[in-house]
């Protein structure tokens, strides 16, 4: 269960005892047809796969944590919880303040219509005002470097452009909690680094709460104070990033 509290103790995010439970398919079908004819014939079977295992952590206003583990121990699973966009099977998981969510970059896009309608669709999706959006347009387009493009369909975009546009909309305004989510792997080398700037510039200057994922542990050692080390959905380890790092490093660097 997510949910947002309107007082504010030192707390930014507090996940008690989650556990995240999918159901997978016996196998894989093509079609609604095919899945209701398997239904009816008792041909499809299903089995829990548990992704999250009663992970507890709680996260202090203004900390950057990083989370580490290898490929599909479940970080994005726990970071969707977070920012409600899953809900979790058990256990409850509150969170205070807005959060600015950087994951499944475009999913609030509509690939068909421009740069320049997407950046109100997705500004209207976090909650700007359209006033809002008109003050920092030239801002946004700024930051992605992509004046020349704004007026083309975001079909034609490529993954990095996308997450260009998706990461200046969501960072126009300072939020509460920034959730990161591979977002800056897609982008070039410069763009990596605007981005990690922006983040610093947060984390200095503001309270700003951040959870990060990225499979570059030097890049969680840079920007992270403590991480949180998930593997096979379970807590493995939670402390200091050097040392959460280290152990991690030992086991699979
Ligand atoms: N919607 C879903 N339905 C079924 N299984 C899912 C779903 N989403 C995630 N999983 C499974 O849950 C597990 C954790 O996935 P998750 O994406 O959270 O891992 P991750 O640690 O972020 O991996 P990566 O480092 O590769 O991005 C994986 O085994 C994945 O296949």
């Amino acid at each position: 269960m997510a949910g947002t509290a309107t007082s504010t103790p030192e707390y930014a995010i507090e996940v008690n005892d989650v556990t995240m439970i999918f159901n997978m398919a016996s196998e894989q079908l093509n079609n609604l047809k095919e899945y209701f004819i398997k239904i009816m014939r008792h041909e499809l079977f299903f089995s829990e796969f548990r992704a999250l295992k009663h992970i507890s952590f709680k996260v202090r206003r203004g900390e950057v944590v990083g989370l580490v583990g290898t490929n599909g121990s479940g970080k994005s699973t726990m970071l969707k919880i977070i920012a409600g966009v899953l809900e979790a099977s058990e256990g409850e998981c509150i969170v205070r303040g807005n959060i600015a969510p950087l994951i499944e970059l475009g999913a609030g896009f509509d690939m068909e219509l421009t740069a320049r309608e997407n950046i109100y669709l997705n500004g209207a999706l976090l909650g700007y005002t359209k006033q809002f959006i008109d003050d920092h347009f030239d801002e946004i387009v700024e930051f992605a470097e992509l004046r020349d493009f704004v007026d083309m369909p975001l079909k034609n975009y490529s993954s990095g452009m996308v997450a260009r546009i998706a990461f200046a909309i969501a960072t126009v305004t300072e939020p509460d909690i920034l959730i990161v989510d591979e977002t800056l792997s897609v982008g070039d080398v410069f763009f990596q680094q605007k981005c990690e700037d922006r983040i610093q510039h947060f984390i200095k200057n503001g309270d700003v709460t951040v959870l990060f994922v990225s499979h570059s542990i030097e890049q969680v050692e840079r920007i992270c104070q403590r991480a949180i080390w998930i593997e096979k959905g379970d807590l493995r380890m939670d402390g200091p990033v050097a040392e959460v790092c280290e152990a991690y490093r030992g086991q699979f660097g």
